[in-house]
C-alpha cells in the first residue's frame, strides 16, 4: 500500500487534485495539521474537492504524531533537495510505504531533511527557470512509479471503446 502525507498543506486546490489521485489509486492520504484550509462539507464544496469522502483520510496534530504512528514501515521523503532519484529506489510490494512532500511555500522542515538524507528522493527537472514542481504532480509522478513497480495491484480494469460505448 502506498501512503500520501502531505505536511502541512496550504492550497485546497492541490490537496483536492491529490485526493482525487488516492481515490483513483486506492491510496490513504494522511494530512498533518496545521492544514492551510478548513475541511467542513462547505468550504470542501466550494474548493471543489469532490472526491474527498471516497478516500481513506488520516489527521495527524504534527510531523511528530504521524512518525510515532508509522513505527519501522518505509518512509520516502519526496524533496528536489536530494540525491536519490525517485524512479531509482524500490518500492517493494506487500510493504506500507510513506511518501511525505513538503508544503508549498516551504516544503519540508530542513533539519528533517538533513536527518534523513538517504530517505530522500528527487524528480528530475530544470531549475534555471523554475524552483520546484507543483505539489500536487508530483504526488502522481511519485505513486505511479511505485505502482508501476508493485504491477499496478487491483487496478488493471482495461474498458475497450466499442461501437461509441465502452464496455
Ligand atoms: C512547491 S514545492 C515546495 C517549494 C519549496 N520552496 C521547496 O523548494 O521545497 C512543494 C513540494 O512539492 C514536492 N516537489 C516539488 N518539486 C519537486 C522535485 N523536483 N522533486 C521532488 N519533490 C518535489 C516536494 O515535496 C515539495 O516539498
Amino acid at each position: 500500500m502506498n501512503h500520501i502525507v502531505l505536511f502541512e498543506p496550504q492550497i485546497p486546490a492541490n490537496t483536492g487534485n491529490i485526493a482525487r489521485t488516492c481515490a483513483a489509486t486506492n491510496s490513504p492520504l494522511h494530512l498533518i495539521e496545521p492544514l492551510g484550509f478548513s475541511t467542513d462539507d462547505k468550504h470542501l464544496k466550494r474548493a471543489g474537492l469532490d472526491y474527498w469522502h471516497d478516500v481513506n483520510i488520516t489527521y495527524h496534530k504534527n510531523l511528530e504524531a504521524f512518525l510515532a504512528s508509522i513505527g519501522e514501515s518505509p518512509l520516502h521523503l519526496v524533496t528536489k533537495f536530494a540525491r536519490n532519484t525517485y524512479s531509482d529506489v524500490s518500492f517493494d510490494n506487500g510493504v506500507d510505504h510513506y511518501f511525505i512532500f513538503g508544503k508549498e511555500t516551504t516544503g519540508l522542515p530542513e533539519s528533517f531533511m538533513r536527518k534523513n538524507e538517504e530517505k530522500c528522493i528527487r524528480i528530475p527537472m530544470n531549475d534555471e527557470h523554475v524552483r520546484s514542481l507543483n505539489l500536487s504532480n508530483t504526488v502522481a509522478l511519485v505513486v505511479y512509479e511505485a505502482l508501476r513497480q508493485q504491477g499496478f495491484p487491483n487496478l488493471e480494469t482495461v474498458h475497450i471503446y466499442e461501437n461509441d460505448k465502452l464496455s
